[in-house]
């Protein structure tokens, strides 16, 4: 299935916005899994499995994985959740961007060895750096628009002809990128009312809202601006406030409870 009907179906089907990601940090880990062989794979699969139907996505970010050299451990982890949690899809956090040529490759690195259902890229290098991704119609095609970061704003934020590039980019994406309806855009949920016009250029098109929990975005800001007419629009991201939320044998559990108060905190300010 298309990941934008993948998508459509959980927002719909199961009630939630929430994107769970997936940023392991050994030093973070519980202590009985600490320095263990597969410690990784371990954790990620714990709170994968304790968080999946309370999830629209997951969302691995892939250099916690290269860092470790524990991509194995990521190829694993996509498998596992494919197999198991059939219906959630997975979004490759990459942030790619490269000439054509090396971005086959980079396409076929989150497609072919991943098997990523959608993945993160930067827009910058122009049209022809996002082509290999364009062309799987299938797969979903995550675009960096407004970043979450302090210094999002030192090139995003730039006049370009009496509009922000980064709305430049939105409309761009909208109107030239879009023809197989697989685009979706990055806007952090630090930026509420930027995220807002971004939301008015690119109609109803899903936004990746990371920046909630440890970066401090505000939900309720980031709904009023960001949702849909009909509630929805939105995979809100959070990693680091899910995945630590507890530190003991029950890190599994508390990150569920975290995951479930986000999922609720979410809905309450839903149509
Ligand atoms: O593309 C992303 O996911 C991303 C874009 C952005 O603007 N800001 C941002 O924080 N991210 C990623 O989202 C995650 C945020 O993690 P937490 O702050 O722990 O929720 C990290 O994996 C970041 O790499």
């Amino acid at each position: 299935m298309r990941f934008h009907d993948t998508l459509q179906q959980r927002w719909r089907e199961h009630g939630t916005l929430v994107c769970v990601g997936l940023d392991p940090e050994p030093a973070k880990f519980p202590a009985h899994l600490r320095g263990t062989a597969d410690a990784v794979f371990a954790f990620c699969a714990a709170i994968v499995d304790a968080t999946a139907d309370l999830a629209c996505a997951f969302k691995p970010q892939i250099a916690h994985f290269a860092a470790l050299r524990a991509e194995d451990a990521l190829e694993r982890l996509i498998a596992h959740i494919h197999d198991r949690h059939p219906g959630v899809p997975v979004i490759l956090d990459a942030k790619r961007g490269d000439i054509g040529s090396t971005a086959q490759h980079y396409a076929g690195e989150a497609f072919d060895r991943y098997q990523a259902d959608a993945v993160t890229l930067n827009p910058y290098l122009g049209r022809d750096s996002i082509a290999p991704f364009l062309e799987h119609a299938d797969k979903g095609v995550i675009l960096l628009c407004r970043t979450s970061n302090p210094g999002g704003a030192d090139f995003q934020a730039l006049d370009c002809g009496g509009v922000p590039l980064y709305l430049r980019v939105a409309e761009t994406i909208a109107r030239d990128w879009n023809a197989n309806g697989n685009c979706a855009l990055v806007t952090g949920a630090t930026w509420p009312e930027e995220l807002g016009q971004v939301r008015d250029v690119v109609g109803d098109m899903p936004l990746l809202v990371p920046g909630i929990g440890a970066q401090g975005g505000d939900v309720e800001a980031v709904l009023r601006h960001g949702l849909t007419a009909d509630g929805s629009g939105l995979m809100i991201s959070s990693s680091r406030a899910i995945l630590y939320a507890g530190s003991g044998e029950d890190f599994a559990q508390a990150a569920r409870t975290a995951a479930m108060e986000l999922r609720d905190t979410i809905n309450r300010h839903r149509p």
